[in-house]
């Protein structure tokens, strides 16, 4: 066992140099080159695509009239293939993906993985560094498919407080509970994405910051609406025809005004205003297309300014601090007040929940700095992004919300239309497989999955995608990179230099990074500067296990502690070589540091590089 101070430490770190990189990277990503590379090899791609469906569809068109083609045979109702052909599809799609990661392995920068055969290492949860997060809705809610997503690569649930109901988001979270309960080596974090309101003392100050979410009612069936005709929306509740369909918000009629552009789902629909009356505002439909139940609404330049706040907002927070969930992603904020106002809140109601605010207002952006200071991290909500702003503005802002984040040691997340297509067909378009790629390149913390696994016909697929893809692209991340001013954010603080260090030298030594945390902070710290061995974060806390499944590069397991930090350490380090992730003889980077010391002074912080 080499004990390593952390005086040897800073002169290796120099070994590692850490400047230029993410500038280099910004580069090599601005669109327009980024796109002339994905287009010259478009062709070539969509060659092989076409001849590889072609047969694929050939061999399926005997059992089924279904287009879709099979890239992996969970989402493939079973009924369509005779036991012998189920077998061998098996067979291939797994030999296929078997060879795809040993391809992988021989990349620059991806860890030495050990034996990859047992344990935890066949995880995809534990292999991939960005994490997944999947919205859950009728496509997922079920038992079945919660394993499955889990087994998949799902690291987040998400639920939409906008549709279900309680008692469908319940049986959700107490799925999710129920598997990381029997799990040994895996734990999915809950997120509700609601927007926070509140009928105490708390609402008046909220409803001035907060903003919207106007949405349509629900209807029996969705209506198709072409270009040119005429489109009501009403106040008048309940209402759901072929010509008109109810709004959820009163004053919605007094808002718009004629000559407004109405957005629907972010932008796929568009209505201009035409004319009021006392409950109604008609429309022409500029955009047609399928209209579905409970649309988000948008004005174009408007819709962060209505006021609305519901009796509804009230439960989901409540709802939420009673089931204990990880994270609330809150939308529409446009000031740090809301953000501070609700943690206020959950302060007095003892509740450990972090607020991640959903960066999709016009209106949020001149306060992006002090909205994700007051925040535990954000998320880039492209969806409604792109309605109130300029569309050509979402990759701009995508990197800046990302690049602000990561200077502030603050998680951030990647959301919607990642892999649209995929909701209705079995494979992404290639345009989708690159936006995973420059999201994983740009240094999110995760990605986000919604329609395609909330209603989708292939939410494994989409998972399995995301996986692959998000790993693919890690492979080719040069390590050390980390954002120039992060230090800004932890100055004076001592766990920062450790943090910084501990990275530095796993990286120079090729090792994983062991960390022990009862707060999570620790390994929060050590996951903002992205090092390039997995971090495996130890805590005592189940709470705590569940909530680090979201920072980037983090295996958070649960352990129990002992008083004495070598028997501790060494049940983690047995655990770890137990599970196939690290092998006899290996050397890990153990870090000792962060806010509440474990089995040390308060002053004293240690790395120390152990062989296992
Ligand atoms: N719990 C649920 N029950 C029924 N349908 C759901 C549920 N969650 C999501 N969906 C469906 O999946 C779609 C995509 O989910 P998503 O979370 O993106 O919602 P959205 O309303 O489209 O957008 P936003 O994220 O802005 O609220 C929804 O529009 C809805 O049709
Ligand atoms: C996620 C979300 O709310 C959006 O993209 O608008």
């Amino acid at each position: 066992m080499a004990q390593v101070v952390a005086t040897r430490l800073i002169q290796s770190s120099f070994l590692c140099p850490s400047s230029g990189s993410i500038q280099e990277r910004a580069e090599k990503l601005k669109p327009q080159s980024f796109a002339s590379k994905v287009l010259a090899r478009e062709e070539k791609r969509k060659l092989n695509f076409v001849l590889k469906s072609t047969q694929i569809s050939a061999k399926r068109s005997t059992h089924t009239d279904s287009q879709v083609i099979p890239v992996s045979p969970e989402d493939v109702p079973k009924s369509v293939f005779t036991k012998m052909e189920e077998t061998k599809l098996n067979m291939l799609f797994w030999e296929s993906a078997r060879k795809k990661e040993e391809h992988f392995q021989h990349f620059d920068g991806l860890q030495q993985l050990g034996d990859t055969s047992v344990g935890m290492w066949t995880k995809p949860t534990v292999r991939r560094k960005t994490k997944i997060v999947c919205t859950i809705g009728p496509s997922t809610n079920t038992r079945e498919m919660i394993w499955k997503l889990a087994e998949a690569g799902m690291n987040v649930a998400r639920m939409n407080m906008s549709h279900g109901d309680h008692a469908s988001h319940q049986r959700v979270i107490d799925l999710v509970k129920e598997y990381n309960a029997q799990s040994k080596d895996n734990v999915i974090s809950i997120m509700l994405d609601t927007k926070a309101g509140f009928h105490s003392f708390y609402l008046l100050l909220l409803l001035l910051y907060m903003g919207p979410e106007v949405r349509s009612g629900d209807l029996p069936q969705p209506i198709n609406l072409t270009t040119g005709q005429e489109f009501t929306f009403t106040i008048r509740r309940g209402v759901g025809t072929a010509d008109c369909v109810s709004v959820n918000y009163d004053d919605f009629v007094n808002d718009v005004e004629v000559g407004d552009m109405l957005l629907v789902d972010g932008g796929m629909m568009s209505f201009l205003v035409k004319s009021k009356t006392e409950d109604s505002v008609k429309c022409e439909v500029v955009d047609g297309g399928e209209l579905k139940s409970r649309r988000h609404l948008n004005v174009r330049g408007k819709s962060a300014t209505l006021p609305s706040i519901t009796e509804k907002d009230w439960d989901d927070i409540k709802f939420g601090v009673d089931n204990k969930v990880d994270f609330y992603a809150v939308s529409f904020v446009k000031d740090a007040e809301v953000v501070h106002e609700l943690k206020n809140y959950l302060k007095s109601r003892d509740a450990d929940i972090h607020v991640i605010v959903k960066i999709e207002s016009a209106d949020s952006i001149p306060n992006l700095h002090s909205i994700i200071t007051a925040s535990d991290g954000a998320m880039v909500a492209r969806g409604d992004l792109g309605a109130e702003l300029p569309i050509e503005e979402v990759p701009l802002l995508q990197e800046e919300i990302i690049r602000t984040c990561r200077s502030m040691g603050k998680a951030v997340i990647v959301a919607t239309n990642m892999l649209e297509s995929m909701i209705v067909h079995p494979t992404p378009t290639r345009a989708e497989v690159s936006d995973i790629a420059i999201a994983v390149r740009e240094g999110a913390d995760a990605v986000m999955l919604s329609g395609e696994t909330a209603h989708g016909k292939f939410p494994l697929k989409a998972v399995k995608v995301m996986h692959t893809v998000s790993l693919r692209t890690e492979a080719t991340i040069t390590s050390g990179a980390m954002p120039p001013n992060l230090g800004q954010a932890f100055k004076n603080h001592m766990s920062e230099m450790f943090a910084y260090h501990a990275t530095m030298m796993s990286n120079t030594l090729g090792t994983s990074i062991v960390v022990f945390t009862r707060t999570g902070f620790m390994a929060i710290l050590l996951s903002h500067y992205r090092p390039s061995g997995t971090i495996f974060a130890f805590t005592n806390e189940k709470r705590i296990q569940q909530r680090l499944s979201l920072y980037q590069g983090v295996c958070p397991i649960y352990l129990e502690f002992s008083d004495d930090a070598e028997e501790t350490f060494s049940n983690a380090l047995g655990l770890l070589q137990n599970q196939g992730m690290v092998k006899k003889g290996e050397e890990v980077a153990l870090v000792q540091s962060g806010r509440q010391p474990i089995w040390r002074f308060q002053s004293t912080h240690n790395i120390q590089v152990r062989k296992v």
